[in-house]
């Protein structure tokens, strides 16, 4: 049975290991890590079944076959090449840090050398199964809009540096607009979406992301519009936020357990 290892006992983190213990994913849940020691002790409260040890990156990968990372765009430099260095497969969530293309390359060629596997799943978005066969034809255009209640893009640097006052936006605003590269790194933990699409279609610079504070909505929307050789089409979902970080939205959780899932199914739908 697959042995998983996990950093970032959050969110998304409690969701994978809680499908793990009741048998959702096929698999066993042999440690766990988060900086902040709490979080740990909150995940370990839910589980029933699993008895993960604590323990920190570099003693996991000797422990385990795939480390998933639901942390953070820094978590990402810090455990991926320690894992792909140990012949560890891994799922990336804070897939924002790969606008840094000198880390994209390290970890491709180091997964490309050490015989490893980068799952990263769609996350909160649909439609990317539709972009990666465009993808295999010219792609003339994608276009990423995010609306999210402004409660859902507070703390992000680039409201903190433009000193933006969410509590004052009474209607649909636009926040930013720009190329998916300076968008990851303006919203961290909002559009890691972004990063997914640019790597999956026409890469950073050219994937356009525009970023909306909405006070009407209690959902997360995401509409990617793409436009190729292909013909074109547009995607919208309503994402139903988590109930403990109203910035990540619940599907981005399913989207992370459904790929768990898929690795021990003999049968591979989708593209
Ligand atoms: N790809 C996608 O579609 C989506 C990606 N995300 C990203 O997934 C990641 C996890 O999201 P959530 O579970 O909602 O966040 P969360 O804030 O609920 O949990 C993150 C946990 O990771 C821990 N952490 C952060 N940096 C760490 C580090 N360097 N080392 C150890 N622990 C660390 C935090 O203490 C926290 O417990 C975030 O980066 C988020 O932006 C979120 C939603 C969608
Ligand atoms: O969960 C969402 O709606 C999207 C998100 O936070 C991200 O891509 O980082």
């Amino acid at each position: 049975m697959l042995s998983i290892g996990l950093i970032g006992c959050g969110t998304i983190g409690t969701s994978i290991c809680k499908a793990i213990d009741d048998g959702t994913i096929e698999a066993e849940l042999v440690a766990i890590y988060d900086r902040n020691l709490d979080d740990v002790d909150k995940l370990l409260s839910t589980l029933e079944r699993s008895k993960p040890q604590v323990m920190e990156v570099t003693e996991m990968v000797r422990n385990i076959d795939l480390l998933v990372e639901c942390a953070s765009q820094e978590a990402v430099y810090e455990i991926i090449p320690t894992a792909l260095h140990a012949h560890c497969d891994v799922m990336i969530m804070s897939v924002g840090a790969f606008s840094d293309e000198k880390l994209y390359k390290t970890i491709r060629e180091l997964a490309k050398e050490n015989k490893c596997k980068v799952y990263l799943p769609s996350g909160a978005i649909v439609g990317l199964d539709g972009l990666k066969s465009a993808s295999a034809e010219k792609i003339y255009s994608v276009t990423l809009t995010t609306q999210k209640p402004p409660a859902g893009l507070a703390g992000a640097p680039y409201i903190i540096r433009n000193k933006i006052d969410l509590d004052k936006i009474t209607g649909k605003t636009v926040i930013f607009e720009g190329p998916a590269s300076e968008a990851v790194k303006a919203f961290p933990a909002n559009v890691n979406v972004a990063a997914t699409i640019s790597l999956t279609g026409i890469g950073f610079e050219k994937t356009k992301v525009k970023i909306v504070a909405n006070p009407a909505l209690t959902r997360n929307i995401h509409e990617i519009s793409v436009e190729g050789a292909f013909g074109e089409f547009t995607t919208r979902v309503e994402n139903v936020p988590s109930p403990s970080n109203p910035k990540s939205s619940y599907l981005a959780s399913l989207s992370a357990i459904a790929t768990l899932r898929k690795l021990s199914d003999p049968i591979q739908t989708g593209t």
